[in-house]
């Protein structure tokens, strides 16, 4: 099928629809997994309904290793969620109102609050594998080239053309997400996240650079979702797994050819602390 050029109230209704006839109750939080953090929907208790994307009308199946691509409703920590189990990411070929399709139907579902998570290399010698950061803000590298997941929208239909981007990632949220792993003895980094478009990694200068402009981690996706996220009125908490510490000098010859196992494994090291931090920071939502 080709891809849709546009996206119309007409497709997110559709979807929307779909997913209400199979989980009639409506989910107040949604997620999203990133790389190797799957698992996080496992935990999403009885009744869940798992719905594989490609038989959601207009969702794009997810094809990257890592991302098993299904909608599971429920609820986690005593609370209805929609989880994501992986996500769609623009290198795959899909256009960027393709891979925030899927938020648009959560808010249309009636998602209030968004839990986005990615799995990303450091720019710092100090955020080692592992570790867990709440992204404070983020350098969206692909709309520098005038890439957005709003363009060519409607604003009679879809609200704000004009979305601000400043507190993206909630103050009042991160302050809940901070708390919520003390509570959990669970130690968190933060810092800022930078998309670029992927899927090969970045050279050692360009790292270099990424550094010098001020961000900490950078990955090859969530901001697209952040930005309709936030278009759809839907607040916006963000983590970020460290998986690996990205190269900066130039004469390395590091074999780096399975990285993206590296990330897989590094992730799933740190799902089960990701997952005691999110249902501690669900349960004072
Ligand atoms: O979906 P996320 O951002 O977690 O995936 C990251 C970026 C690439 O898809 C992949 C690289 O290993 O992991
Ligand atoms: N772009 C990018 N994405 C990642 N995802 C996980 N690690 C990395 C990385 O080093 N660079």
């Amino acid at each position: 099928m080709a891809a849709p050029c546009t996206v119309t109230m007409e497709m997110i209704t559709e979807a929307t629809d779909f997913v209400r006839a199979r989980y009639s109750e409506q989910p107040e939080i949604g997620i999203v997994c990133g790389s190797g953090l799957g698992e996080l929907a496992d935990s999403v208790e009885e009744p869940a309904v798992r719905i594989r994307y490609g038989d959601i009308p207009h969702f794009a199946q997810s094809t990257v290793h890592g991302h098993s691509g299904v909608l599971v409703l429920g609820r986690l920590a005593g609370r209805r969620v929609c989880v994501m189990q992986g996500r769609l990411h623009p290198y795959e070929g899909l256009t960027y109102l393709q891979c925030s399709f899927p938020m648009r139907v959560m808010a249309k579902l009636g998602v209030s609050v968004v839990i986005l998570t990615n799995a990303a290399g450091s720019l710092r010698p100090e955020f080692q594998p592992g570790d867990i950061m709440t992204i404070r803000d983020h350098i969206n590298f692909p709309g520098f080239s005038g890439r957005s997941p709003l363009q060519g929208l409607s604003p009679e239909v879809f609200g704000d053309r004009f979305v601000p981007m400043n507190n993206a990632y909630d103050k009042k949220l991160r302050d809940k997400v901070a708390a919520a792993a003390a509570a959990s003895g669970v130690s968190l980094r933060t810092g800022v996240y930078a998309m670029l478009g992927g899927p090969h990694f970045e050279t050692p200068a360009e790292c270099r650079m990424l550094r010098s402009l001020g961000a900490d981690v950078v990955g090859m996706s969530t901001v697209h979702e952040t930005i309709v996220a936030r278009q759809c009125k839907v607040r916006v908490i963000g983590f970020s797994i460290i998986t690996n510490v990205v190269v900066t000098d130039s004469d390395s010859e590091l074999d780096q050819t399975g990285v993206h196992l590296e990330v897989l494994k590094a992730s799933k090291l740190a799902a089960n602390r990701l997952q005691s931090i999110i249902a501690h920071t669900i349960d004072q939502l």
